[in-house]
């Protein structure tokens, strides 16, 4: 494990070794419904480890070494796939917090908008096209689990979230890639903030360096072969009521080797634009009124890019 130097704690220290309360919760999906509630981590944490979930480790692998062959091109060949805005299908951009983010993100990035409508095949870049679309698929039955499960932990029927919601109905998948850093006390991945969308479920290779919050302190996420990570997003958090809380995280660099990951957002700015989300009726009552007024998916995505990556959610702004 690599650790971030202390000027980038942001006032919270590492979790303490060894201590049961900061050891992150991993679900194992295999056997019975009943046991893998993921209610408890998501009210604490905002985030958990799935593992037994039904991604074929050669699916996660071929996608890990097509993010590697894009990225190992020169930028020449990159250039193409180049957008300074986040609203295109497929989106190839570098250090993206470079005038917003309190500090530069060391990382590049190449996006598949997938869902309502994938992109043109030709669109996806022929070195990771088939990758692209394998995973895709596979994530996506995840996810629709992951709803299910979720509708069920807020007291839901399991089809809520995803069927009479919609909120599977747009994917973004990201292909990160983090190069060796020279000076990792000067840089960092990502910086500190939450996932915009309802939830996203991530695959990190054997490098590791992902960082979640939990108590106010950093806690390393060790990567486990095949096990996913769900955190769950702004838009969870909202429409839940602050019954499940999205998760800070980011990444941390070392000066060893590239690390790369794969991250679905469910939820994204392609959604149906006309659709409200706003705090689920059935978890209201005359004790929980609802904290956050209602706002379109568009609308969230634009004013959470707009306001820029300084750490903070959108979320605030909304209240009622
Ligand atoms: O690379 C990772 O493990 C996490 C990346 C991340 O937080 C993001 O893309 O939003
Ligand atoms: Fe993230």
């Amino acid at each position: 494990m690599f650790h971030a130097p202390p000027h980038f704690l942001n006032g919270r220290p590492p979790a303490p070794a060894g201590d049961p309360e900061f050891s992150v919760p991993v679900i194992d999906l295999a056997g019975a419904r009943d046991d893998h509630d993921p209610e408890d981590a998501s009210a604490k944490w905002g985030f958990f480890q799935i593992v037994n979930h039904g991604v074929p480790t050669s699916t996660q692998n071929k996608i890990k070494a097509g993010t590697h062959r894009f990225f190992n091109q020169d930028a020449e060949a990159k250039k193409e796939y180049f957008r300074a805005e986040p609203m295109s299908k497929v989106v190839y951009t570098s250090n993206y917090g470079l005038y917003t983010a309190p500090v530069a993100y060391w990382s590049d990035v190449i996006l598949f908008n997938m869902a309502p409508e994938p992109p043109e095949p030709e669109q996806i870049p022929a070195c990771i096209r088939e990758n692209v679309q394998e995973f895709s698929e596979e994530i996506s039955k995840v996810g629709g689990l992951m709803f299910e499960l979720l509708s069920e932990a807020l007291g839901l029927a399991s089809n809520h979230l995803k069927e009479e919601m919609g909120c599977a109905e747009g994917m973004g998948l990201a292909c990160n890639y983090y190069p060796h850093c020279p000076q990792p006390e000067l840089a960092l991945g990502i910086t500190h903030h939450t996932d915009i969308g309802f939830i996203t479920v991530l695959s990190q290779d054997h490098v590791g360096g992902l960082q979640v919050v939990h108590r106010g302190h950093w806690v390393d996420v060790p990567p486990v072969p095949e096990a996913l990570v769900v955190n769950i997003g702004d838009m969870l958090q909202l429409i839940s009521n602050d019954k499940f809380k999205s998760v800070e995280h980011r990444v941390i660099v070392n000066n060893v080797e590239p690390r790369v990951s794969t991250v679905c957002s469910f939820g994204n700015g392609f959604m149906l634009k006309s659709r409200m989300y706003g705090p689920i009726k059935e978890l209201l009552s005359e004790e929980n009124p609802p904290i956050y007024r209602e706002i379109s998916i568009e609308e969230f995505f634009f004013k959470s890019y707009k306001k820029g990556f300084d750490g903070n959610s959108y979320l605030p702004q909304l209240k009622l």
